[in-house]
């Protein structure tokens, strides 16, 4: 049956453009012949917008993008704009209002890829990263600006309904799969009251999922493990901030940080959610063709799982799992991004 995906690509800045340039070419190729199609619209939005116009996301754009089926965002932020703007004013206002509470990042390592561990196991977790709340909800202030009695805070909101709902999420996920494991990760002995209310909801929403079995780590030592033995974890549950720096440093540990994909999912489905590599812009390289676009290409292939087409995200993540190979094998040679964008598109036409 014939069948269209709308989608809204959101390359914003740096090596954003690049790497969604890529990622959308294998989205083309891999449903090629399928009978899908996919109605793409892009936004132009990020620095250029910004230095236009002085906006990071007009409400009616914002209108217009929840009309989607889904979004493929590429990376936010710009040296030349104020740190905090485009990534609260644009990346964070998508992920609340399209309430993309369950941050979804998968940590997998691929076969031969190289990894900083000596003995890195078979390392193939999610981290379930809670994307609506925490310290990244903007409640707090300045007093005394630029004073030598300047105070600062950024309060963590954390309610029962929030933390409820991943933690739940996160449950059904560790029952889907083979280990049924599920890590909480957060730090009760010090933030007692949004510790404790993550772990009263560990406590009783674990219960209702007898078969998973519940393990928990403070985020410091949780850092070690995921250094010495990642492959101990199958699921984790976390709160925003923590399974933000979490993330990054299960990248490092898999590969890097150019294979690190992320969905920003809705799961219930009333907005379109959002896929986007884990990094960043990374104006140090960018322009260049230097970035790996295989971040945003899983990210497709995420995106693909959650609309339903899963035969195609399988073959995605079998042209990056053999392009991996032939990387490891010395095959491939030094690439541009486009390049390794027109391997991953031919292997999966
Ligand atoms: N989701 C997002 O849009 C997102 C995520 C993280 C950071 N940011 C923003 O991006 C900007 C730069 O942040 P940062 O430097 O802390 O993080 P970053 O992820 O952009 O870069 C960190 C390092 O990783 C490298 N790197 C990142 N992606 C790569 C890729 N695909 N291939 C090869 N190397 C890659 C960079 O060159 C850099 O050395 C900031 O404005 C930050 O706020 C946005
Ligand atoms: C840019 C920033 C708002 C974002 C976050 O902290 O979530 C980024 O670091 C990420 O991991 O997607
Ligand atoms: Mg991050």
């Amino acid at each position: 049956m014939a069948d269209t995906v709308r989608l809204a690509v959101i390359p914003g800045d740096g090596i954003g453009q690049e790497v969604t340039a890529e990622a959308l070419k294998v989205l083309s190729a891999v449903l090629e012949g399928s009978g899908t199609t996919v109605a793409t619209t892009e936004y132009d939005l990020g620095a250029r917008l910004y230095h236009r116009t002085g906006e990071t996301l007009p409400d009616s754009v914002l209108e217009e993008v929840r009309g989607h089926d889904a979004i493929l965002l590429g990376a936010v932020g710009d040296p030349g704009v104020p740190s905090g703007v485009l990534e609260r004013g644009l990346l964070l206002k998508l992920r609340f209002a399209l309430d993309h509470h369950v941050n979804l990042r998968p940590s997998k390592l691929f076969p031969g890829v190289a990894t900083p561990l000596a003995d890195p196991g078979d390392i193939d977790f999610v981290v379930v990263r809670e994307g609506t709340e925490g310290p990244y909800v903007g409640n707090g202030g300045a007093l005394r600006v630029g004073t030598p009695h300047e105070i600062a805070t950024e309060v963590s909101v954390n309610t029962a309904f929030g933390v409820e709902r991943v933690v739940r999420d996160a449950f059904a996920r560790a029952a889907a799969r083979p280990r049924k494991k599920l890590t909480l990760v957060h730090k009760h002995n010090v933030l007692v009251h949004a510790g404790h209310l993550w772990r009263r909801t560990v406590e009783a929403v674990g219960a209702q999922f007898p078969d998973v079995a519940v393990d928990y780590l403070h985020v410091d030592a949780a850092t070690i493990f995921l250094v010495t033995d990642p492959a101990r974890f199958d699921v984790v549950v976390t709160d925003n901030l923590f399974g933000d720096i979490l993330t990054d440093l299960a990248a490092a540990v898999t590969g890097g940080i150019g294979l690190a994909a992320s969905g920003n999912v809705n799961p219930d489905r009333t907005t379109p959610s959002m896929f986007e590599p884990v990094h960043g812009s990374a104006p140090d390289i960018a322009g260049k063709q230097l970035a790996d676009p295989t971040a945003a290409v899983l990210s497709v292939a995420l995106l693909l799982e959650h609309l339903g087409h899963t035969g195609a995200a399988a073959r995605v993540d079998a042209a990056v799992t053999a392009d991996l190979a032939r990387r490891a094998a010395g095959e491939a040679g030094r690439r541009t991004t486009a390049e390794v964008g027109d391997a991953l598109a031919a292997a999966v036409s």
